[in-house]
């Protein structure tokens, strides 16, 4: 049998969005159950409860959890961030949410935030393969530098970014 390189998958979800990840969890719940599981802390519930898999449990996304997940995406903990936040709702954690979001972008994981992404992510060959993802190095970058390098150039190459 093919060993599979286990990931640390992140499961978070806003509270109308549980059903929606609790059902697409228990779909592959056999793909799942090959890595580790971390989740803020009543999807964490849910997820143990309906797959009855082991999952390491932050604090409750809005009390914490969120900057938990995203301190874990830092340090390298985390290899993949499932989150599905509410496209309808306009809650206190917005901005650790996109925080969370943003260290996701900045440390280049993999980041599905509904149920389609989350379906390509688990049916992607590279999930149970070793991937040495590209780590951005903003410390040989900073910010001032890399503006510059983007919109120094000419007028026409300017308009070309902004089409990307
Ligand atoms: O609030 C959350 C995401 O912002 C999720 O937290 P819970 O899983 O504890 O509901």
């Amino acid at each position: 049998m093919d060993t599979i390189d286990k990931k640390n998958i992140a499961l978070v979800a806003h509270d109308y969005k549980k059903k929606d990840l609790i059902e697409w969890a228990l779909f592959n719940k056999g793909v799942l159950a090959g890595h580790s599981l971390f989740a803020t802390e009543a999807t964490g519930n849910l997820v143990e409860k309906e797959l009855n898999l082991p999952v390491t449990k932050v604090k409750s996304g809005s009390m914490g959890g969120n900057q938990q997940i995203a301190t874990k995406i830092s340090e390298g903990e985390i290899d993949i961030l499932i989150f599905f936040w509410d496209p309808l709702a306009q809650l206190p954690s917005d901005p650790e949410v996109k925080a969370l979001l943003r260290i996701g972008m900045a440390w280049n994981i993999p980041v599905a935030c509904n149920r389609a992404t989350a379906d390509f992510l688990v049916s992607s060959p590279l999930l149970n393969s070793s991937y040495q993802k590209q780590q951005p190095d903003y410390k040989a970058q900073g910010k001032e530098n890399l503006s510059e390098s983007f919109f120094s150039d000419t007028d026409e190459n300017y308009g070309l970014l902004l089409t990307i």
